[in-house]
């Protein structure tokens, strides 16, 4: 393909400067670029495809960044990134080293908020447009949410704020019927009838058979007719909240979009417009299945096939979401809730076999946790599967709702630790610390897949919450025979010597494994290595068994130091009279950066080679 007209654009001046009518041959060249150059690397892929235009359009119109542009999650910034100056780090986007796979101060002026979880960009901007009325500035705020971002209870919230008052502010609803998996929840319906225009018919039609059967009330039927219009007219829903609503508008379309967005930007107050897109548009694979083409690794831009990397053990993910299905065939009390992340946390697999007793609340990961609250309150035993880093919304929930009634509700925190390309937004490294504190909380974390399945059985017979964290990625390719639970509060002894105690958390125990064995074949020098297994309650009796004064104390656990399992241990030791050489190897004070996992986890000495020199120092 020719990129002539998409490498002249080094910036929004170059784009201005273009004729409205060579538009879309920009628009053909960008989603042709993206298909190539992600095509090595992966990432999000869909989701930039779907807003090429409106894109296009929105910097064809606004001055960014003096006009501020706010893009809900960021994973569909792609696009954005090209035309504000970013088309050279393309190739490298989400790579070490590489630009951001989402929105990001630090990285660009024509990023005014980052992001990464989602739901977040009508308070943003709102705050935006507040500030900017409080300093006398008149440049434009525009929030881009996408239909499955709205499902989330924090842009709700922020229109209930920003429909009371009357700051100016546009919020462009990218409405593609689709989350990562087909978009869920009344609201969608209600977006599917506006965009259907079937409702406003229906209503219309409801209206004169009322007029029909009241000969002779013409005036009260007509007022029916116009009561009946007003209720479900397109954007009824906005309007009572305060917004103007516009649309539904088709978000591909430069003819329509140019002069409706021209517009919009001259009304006062608070405006919805309704854009209309399709999801993976130009790249028929992605058309057709947009859920594998939301966010995916390298793919053939030939076959439009997903590169499969062969000989791979089982994912935790699918360890996990066939084990629960286990459970659940044979206890009806098992039900399984995701927020939005059906493929992502294995519930798909679930569903498939329990179709009833799986449930997709949308992107509202507090709703999940107070819901599967009131599950447990009447009878049920609710498995909440939810990604480590998107937990953290619902932290009052588990506490207020979950713990404090001690309901026995088990949180599977996927994508525990470092997620690699996705980077700090993405994080699960808070999890060890906030779950940990909880009183009535057991924390659990496998060493490898097998382990996550006696850990998931294990959570059954606790009649509490329980918290069970597991990373990224692939499993080891262990036997997963055994299926029975774990003595609850009880570590594993992995090996035994006297020349000091590791002790390792899930995620961190093989590659811990790794360097304590080549210690001793290298060294001669042995140490006892404890897979904690229980982060809570701890096994204070075996520590204490295997801690010898004057010797060394290591922890290695995939999450932040402070609060973390290794800073209780410490305590414990202490108490004790312990006294020797002491590591933490965790994570520090600072967000991690993205790259793959392997390379994050080596920056921060969390593999088995920096295991194994912390070590020898500890030894030396
Ligand atoms: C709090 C939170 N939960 C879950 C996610 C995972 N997630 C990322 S994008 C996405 C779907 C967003 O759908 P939509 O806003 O409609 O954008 P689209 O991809 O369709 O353009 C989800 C669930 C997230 N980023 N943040
Ligand atoms: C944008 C977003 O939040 C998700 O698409 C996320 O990137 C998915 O991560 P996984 O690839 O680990 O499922
Ligand atoms: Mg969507």
């Amino acid at each position: 393909m020719n990129y002539a007209l998409l490498n002249s654009i080094h910036g929004t001046a170059d784009l201005k400067r273009l004729r409205p009518d060579q538009l879309p041959e920009l628009a053909s060249q960008m989603r042709h670029y993206l298909i190539e150059t992600l095509a090595p690397i992966g990432g999000h892929l869909g989701a930039g495809l779907g807003v090429v235009e409106l894109t296009i359009a929105l910097h064809y119109l606004l001055n960014s960044p003096r006009d501020k542009i706010i893009w809900d999650v960021g994973h569909q910034a792609y696009p954005h990134k090209i035309l504000t100056g970013r088309l050279p780090g393309m190739p490298g986007i989400r790579q070490y080293g590489g630009l951001c796979g989402f929105t990001k101060r630090a990285e660009s002026d024509h990023d005014p908020f980052g992001a990464g979880h989602a739901s977040t960009s009508i308070s943003a901007a709102y705050g935006m447009a507040v500030g900017r009325d409080l300093s006398h500035q008149d440049h434009q705020v525009v929030a881009v949410i996408g239909d499955g971002a709205l499902t989330g209870g924090m842009a709700f919230e922020a229109m209930n704020h920003a429909g009371g008052n009357n700051n100016k502010l546009l919020v462009i609803l990218n409405d593609n019927e689709m989350s990562i998996a087909p978009n869920v929840g009344a609201m969608s319906s209600y977006l599917a009838r506006i965009i259907s225009g079937r409702s406003y018919t229906q209503a219309k039609d409801t209206a004169k058979r009322i007029l029909e059967k009241l000969p002779g009330a013409l005036d009260a039927a007509k007022r029916v007719e116009e009561h009946v219009k007003g209720m479900i007219t397109p954007g009824t829903l906005f309007e009572e909240m305060g917004f103007r609503y516009i649309g539904p508008v088709d978000g591909h379309d430069f003819d329509h979009l140019l002069p409706t967005l021209q517009n919009c930007s001259r009304l006062n107050g608070p405006t919805l417009l309704h854009v209309v897109t399709r999801k993976g548009l130009g790249f028929s694979p992605a058309e057709e299945d947009p859920e594998t083409w939301h966010g995916l690794g390298p793919y053939d831009v030939k076959t439009g096939e997903p590169f499969k990397s062969s000989g791979q053990a089982a994912s935790y993910t699918q360890v996990f979401a066939d084990m629960l299905a286990d459970m659940a065939d044979a206890d009806d009390r098992v039900v399984a809730i995701t927020a939005a992340m059906p493929g992502g946390t294995g519930l798909t697999r679930f569903a498939a076999r329990h179709p009833d007793r799986c449930f997709d609340v949308g992107i509202a990961e507090q709703h999940a946790v107070t819901f599967a609250g009131g599950l447990a309150a009447s009878g049920k035993r609710p498995y909440v599967a939810i990604y480590s880093t998107f937990m953290q919304r619902a932290y009052d929930q588990i506490i207020h709702d979950i713990c404090i009634q001690n309901l026995p509700v088990t949180f599977c925190l996927d994508r525990a630790g470092i997620v690699g390309a996705d980077g700090a937004t993405h994080t699960g490294m808070f999890d060890l610390a906030f779950m940990r504190n909880l009183p009535n909380m057991t924390v659990m974390a496998p060493k490898d897949e097998a382990e996550l399945r006696r850990m998931l059985v294990t959570s059954l017979t606790i009649d509490g919450p329980v918290a069970i964290r597991y990373p990224r990625g692939h499993g080891y390719g262990v036997s997963i025979e055994d299926s029975s639970p774990l003595p609850v509060g009880h570590a594993e002894v992995l090996t035994e010597g006297d020349s000091g105690l590791v002790i390792a958390v899930g995620s961190r125990v093989h590659d811990a494994l790794q360097a304590v064995e080549t210690l001793r074949s290298e060294h001669g020098r042995a140490m006892t290595l404890l897979n904690l297994r229980f982060i809570k309650p701890l096994d204070e009796q075996a520590i204490m068994i295997h801690l010898k004064s004057g010797q060394p104390l290591i922890i290695v656990e995939e999450g932040v130091a402070a609060g973390g399992a290794g800073q209780q241990i410490a305590v414990l030791a202490l108490q004790h009279g312990w006294h020797g050489p002491f590591a933490h190897i965790a994570m520090p004070d600072a967000f991690p950066a993205h790259g793959t996992q392997a390379e994050i986890l080596r920056d921060l000495g969390l593999d088995a080679a920096g295991i194994l020199s912390r070590l020898r120092q500890l030894i030396a």
